[in-house]
């Protein structure tokens, strides 16, 4: 392992064990700052209500750390957005927030639309497919992020569970993860190699740092955000947290390729590759079946710039 990778494991590596919420409530009033959680959820009707009801009763009524519980619902075509208010969130659809910019399908759009109507200081992503987890994900998570002023981003990491049809549940999970981010970020940014969970859907981040920078509308927010914090703040910038173990709803192989595709862009954009014309919004990935034949998935390339440059953006002090 690279020795810088190895010296941050030893520096920034975090357990949620480490983190009491009642004395993160206690740090953040002190120092006057709050927390928003932001869950971005495209159909996820069968998990979101879960997810958002042991936050809300466990993290705001309970201990009050959370300031804003909110769901961006992302073009959901189910009872998500119905769901997650009955459960207690707020709710908003990402299709009309800042409508005057527009609107692109995505997880990496929910998250950047997402501060346009949170106002906390600090940022925990949870994603809403969750079946096996915990609001400890929360605690673990804002207490790395404030357990250090340097620290910007906090990676949440876990065992992946897989428990996909027609197989014995195992540990296997992640696969985009092993088989893609890890392998190109070993290649081209060794000092990220100690992160574990390089696309882990729960992290944090101070609102300076997501406001400052460009975010890709797909399923590449995570390693861009990861590379870019890495680029502005270096390793010191980055910790990670031991959250334990992590199920959710697994995509199929050929749905997953989709995602590899945009990460490889993303990583592709961040090492200075070729510049694409400006209205190409989309490459194309051909996938073959024999039953089905050629079937062509448009890999969304799209980035939206940094959002505090933005028309509309709420201005600061926070
Ligand atoms: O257009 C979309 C697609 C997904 N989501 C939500 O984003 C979360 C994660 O999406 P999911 O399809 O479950 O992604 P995974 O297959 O789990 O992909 C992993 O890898 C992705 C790429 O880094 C991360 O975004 C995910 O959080 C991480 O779990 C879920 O709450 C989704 O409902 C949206 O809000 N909008
Ligand atoms: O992080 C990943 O690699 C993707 O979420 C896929 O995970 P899975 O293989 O556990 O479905």
């Amino acid at each position: 392992m690279d020795p810088s990778a190895r010296e941050w494991l030893t520096t920034n590596s975090h357990a949620h064990e480490d983190f009491d919420a009642a004395d993160l409530v206690e740090h953040l009033a002190a120092k006057g700052e709050t927390l928003s959680v932001v869950i971005p959820a495209r159909n996820e009707a069968a998990t979101v209500g879960d997810v958002v009801s042991v936050l809300r009763r466990q993290l705001v009524e309970e201990i009050p750390l959370v300031s804003e519980l909110v769901v961006i619902d992302s073009d959901s075509t189910d009872d998500t957005a119905q769901v997650a208010a009955d459960a207690g969130a707020t709710v908003h659809r990402s299709a009309d927030i800042a409508p005057h910019l527009g609107s692109h399908p995505g997880k990496g759009e929910a998250l950047w639309k997402s501060l346009f109507v949170t106002s906390g200081d600090h940022l925990v992503f949870v994603d809403a497919d969750l079946t096996q987890w915990g609001p400890h994900f929360v605690t673990g998570l804002i207490g790395a992020l404030i357990a250090d002023p340097a620290t910007q981003l906090v990676k949440g990491w876990y065992d992946r569970v897989l428990d996909v049809d027609g197989q014995a549940p195992s540990t296997e999970g992640g696969r985009v993860t092993e088989l893609v981010a890890r392998p190109v970020l070993d290649l081209w940014w060794p000092e990220l190699a100690g992160v574990v969970q390089p696309l882990a859907g729960e992290w944090a981040a101070t609102r300076s740092l997501m406001e400052s920078i460009s975010v890709p509308t797909g399923y590449g927010v995570e390693i861009a955000s990861l590379i870019d914090t890495h680029t502005r703040h270096g390793l010191d910038g980055i910790a990670q947290v031991d959250l334990g173990a992590r199920a959710h709803r697994h995509q199929k192989d050929h749905d997953l390729a989709v995602m590899a595709a945009e990460l490889l862009a993303v990583v592709d954009s961040r090492r200075g590759g070729r510049p694409r014309p400006i209205d190409v919004a989309a490459q194309e990935l051909q996938q073959f079946t024999r039953e089905d034949g050629w079937r062509t998935r448009p890999v969304p390339l799209s980035q939206r710039p940094p959002a505090c440059d933005q028309a509309g953006y709420p201005e600061g002090p926070r």
